[in-house]
C-alpha cells in the first residue's frame, strides 16, 4: 500500500480523537469533515477543560480565523498542554498580518509551543515568515511560488513542516518540498476549505507521527476528493454537499491511483 493510502487506512481504523480550537465560520463543516474521512471530531474551547481535552486526543488543531481574548487564552493553554503530552498539533494562522492582533497571537501561540505542521495559504505563510504585510483580510493575495523560499527559511526555524495551500501545494520540511497537484479553484469558493485542509492534517497527524507524511497525505486527500467532488458538482453548494460525500467514499486505493504529487 503507498504510504498516502496507508495513513488514511489507519484514520479508518483507528479513528483518532482530534481537538480543534477553531473558528465560529467554520466549527460545523470541519466536524463533519473529520467525521466524514473517519476520525472523531471534538471541538472545545473552554478554558476549564482544554488541559483535560488536549490529554485525551490524539492530535491538536489551533485555528485563529474568529478571535477573542478568552479563546486566545485557552489556545495557548492547549499548545503548553500538547507540548508537555507530546500530542502533535497543527497550527492555521488565519488571517495572519492582516491585523497586529492576529500578528501578535500567532507569535504568542508558537511561542507556547512549536506547531508539528503550520498550514496556511501563500499570504498567511509569508506573513508569518515576515517576508511581507500583503496579507488581506483572509484570503491569498500573493502567487504560492514567491512563497516557497521564504518558507524554507520558516520550517528551519521551526525545525517543523510547513504547508501552503492553494493551486499548488506545497509541503515543506527542511530542504524537501512536496506538492500536491490535485483539487480545482472552486475549492477556494467555499468558506473554510482551507480550515478543512488543516483539520485533515490534524487526523493525519494523529496517526502518523511524521509530520512531513502527515501532511503530505493531507494534502492528498483533499485534493482528490475535490476533484472526485467537482465532477458531481454544479456550484458552490452542490460542492459543499459533495465533497463530505467523497470524503467519506474515498478508498486508500482510489487516493493512491489519483494523487498527482512528486513525493
Ligand atoms: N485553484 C485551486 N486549485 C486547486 N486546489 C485549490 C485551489 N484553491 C484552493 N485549493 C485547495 O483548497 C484547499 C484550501 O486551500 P486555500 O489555499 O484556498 O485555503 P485558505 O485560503 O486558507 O482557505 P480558507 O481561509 O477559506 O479556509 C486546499 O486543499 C487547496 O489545495
Ligand atoms: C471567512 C472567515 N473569517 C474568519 S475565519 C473565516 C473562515 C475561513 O478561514
Ligand atoms: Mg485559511
Amino acid at each position: 500500500m503507498s504510504s498516502f493510502a496507508s495513513v488514511l487506512n489507519q484514520i479508518r481504523t483507528k479513528s483518532p480523537l482530534v481537538h480543534n480550537i477553531t473558528n465560529y465560520v467554520v466549527m460545523n463543516n470541519t466536524a463533519n469533515a473529520l467525521l466524514a474521512v473517519g476520525a472523531s471530531p471534538v471541538m472545545a474551547h473552554a478554558i476549564e477543560e482544554v488541559e483535560d481535552i488536549v490529554t485525551i486526543s490524539s492530535s491538536l488543531v489551533i485555528n485563529m480565523g474568529t478571535l477573542s481574548e478568552k479563546w486566545v487564552e485557552s489556545m495557548l493553554l492547549a499548545a503548553e498542554q500538547a507540548k508537555k503530552t507530546n500530542t502533535p498539533f497543527v497550527f492555521d494562522p488565519v488571517g495572519v498580518g492582516a491585523s497586529a492582533y492576529r500578528t501578535e497571537v500567532a507569535q504568542m501561540i508558537m511561542k507556547a509551543a512549536t506547531p508539528n505542521v503550520i498550514r496556511g495559504n501563500a499570504s498567511e505563510i509569508m506573513a508569518l515568515a515576515k517576508l511581507t504585510n500583503s496579507t488581506k483580510g483572509v484570503d491569498s493575495t500573493m502567487d504560492t511560488q514567491d512563497a516557497i523560499e521564504g518558507v524554507t527559511l520558516l520550517a528551519k526555524k521551526y525545525n517543523n513542516t510547513v504547508v501552503i495551500s492553494g493551486e499548488t501545494d506545497y509541503i515543506i520540511t527542511r530542504d524537501i518540498v512536496s506538492k500536491i497537484e490535485n483539487g480545482n479553484p472552486m475549492m477556494a469558493k467555499i468558506t473554510g476549505m482551507g480550515c478543512t485542509a488543516t483539520a485533515i492534517v490534524g487526523a493525519c497527524l494523529g496517526v502518523e507521527e511524521n509530520a512531513h507524511l502527515a501532511a503530505t497525505a493531507a494534502m492528498a486527500i483533499m485534493g482528490v476528493a475535490g476533484d472526485l467532488a467537482n465532477e458531481k458538482s454544479s456550484g458552490p453548494g452542490s460542492f459543499q454537499m459533495n465533497f463530505i460525500d467523497c470524503l467519506y467514499e474515498i478508498s486508500p486505493d482510489v487516493l493512491a491511483a489519483k494523487v498527482k504529487t512528486n513525493a
